[in-house]
């Protein structure tokens, strides 16, 4: 992966200033024309007024697109897959349903793969990855989120595992340490079931959107390898950009919400994307009240977590 330090709540968007180029982007389309990505990426991250979101396709009600099952036979659902599935947290692998773009092949999308009632086990984990020995901007100053949920709404804050990307060198180290085992098998199954490849997850990068958070237009380029990267949404919906390899051409909105599962392989491994916003305002996802930790309702209701599932070394 090759990208900018995720900015900061307010900042302006960082592709005015570095990109991965490493000189001044605001006329940069990666080819010397018009940034198209810019324009729109801008015009959704405005909040006065809101900006109109007629246009973000809504996966699940779009007449544009065709969805289809990922294991089209029973036969294809062996009992230890399913539970492997169960385990994770996800439906039933006979209800998968994957969505797939006529001009964007090798991007998938497969909603509300993530049972909603298991959000908060995953949410748990967001936090508990965000400890030493793995590095996190997120509870700097030495505070915890748990003791402290402030933490959480103040700007977007990252946690790497695995082969932890440097954001200074822009580069991945050689190795790290193996990546939860939860993460791994969640990559190499997804991987598999949509006959990617056999994925081996060595590294995972968690995004953590309070409401009014973006993440700039980049490019992931970084890995070593070419698996897919698999990415898991969270809590509050948001506006994806699904853009191509140039600046220069517009990209497609998207809703993310939670649960939905979004791979980017082959071709659109390498193009740029960005979230310019976090959705409660817009398309908000309610969550009951969580009895033992209404902390983990609370943010769930207000903000957005992302992991992005990766394998750096070849
Ligand atoms: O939050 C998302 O959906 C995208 C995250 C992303 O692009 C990244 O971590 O590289
Ligand atoms: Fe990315």
């Amino acid at each position: 992966m090759m990208r900018e330090q995720p900015q900061e709540e307010g900042a302006e968007p960082r592709i005015s200033e570095k990109d991965q180029y490493g000189e001044s982007s605001d006329s940069d389309d990666g080819g010397g024309g018009v940034n198209e990505f810019k324009a729109v990426f801008k015009r959704y991250k405005k909040r006065r007024p809101w900006p109109d979101f007629s246009d973000v396709i809504d996966i699940k009600t779009s007449p544009l697109l065709q969805s289809r099952l990922v294991f089209s036979s029973p036969n294809e659902i062996s009992p230890e897959k399913a539970e492997l599935a169960e385990n994770l947290g996800l439906i039933h692998p006979s209800e998968w349903r994957v969505y797939s773009f006529p001009d964007r092949i090798g991007l998938y999308l497969l909603p509300g793969l993530l049972k909603k009632q298991n959000s908060g086990m995953w949410l748990k984990r967001a936090f508990s990855y965000a400890k030493p020995p793995n590095i996190t901007n997120l509870t700097i100053h030495g505070k915890d989120v748990e003791t402290d949920p402030s933490l959480l709404t103040k700007a977007l804050r990252w946690t790497t595992l695995g082969v932890e990307y440097d954001w200074n060198t822009k580069k991945y180290p050689e190795n790290g340490r193996p990546v939860p085992d939860e993460l791994f098998q969640l990559g190499n199954l997804i991987s598999n079931s949509l006959k990617l490849g056999d994925m081996r997850p060595d590294a995972t990068i968690l995004n953590y959107y309070p409401p009014k958070s973006a993440l700039s237009p980049h490019v992931d380029k970084s890995e070593r390898s070419n698996a897919p990267l698999i990415s898991m949404s969270l809590g509050q919906t948001a506006v994806y950009l699904s853009g191509a390899l140039s600046l220069s051409e517009p990209p497609i909105p998207l809703w993310l919400s939670n649960g939905d599962f979004l791979i980017m392989h082959g071709e659109q491994r390498l193009v740029y994307h960005a979230i310019p916003c976090i959705g409660p305002k817009v398309k908000p996802v309610h969550f009951d009240k969580d009895e033992q930790s209404p902390m983990i309702s609370d943010y769930l209701n207000c903000s957005r977590i992302n992991f992005t599932i990766r394998q750096v070394n070849p």
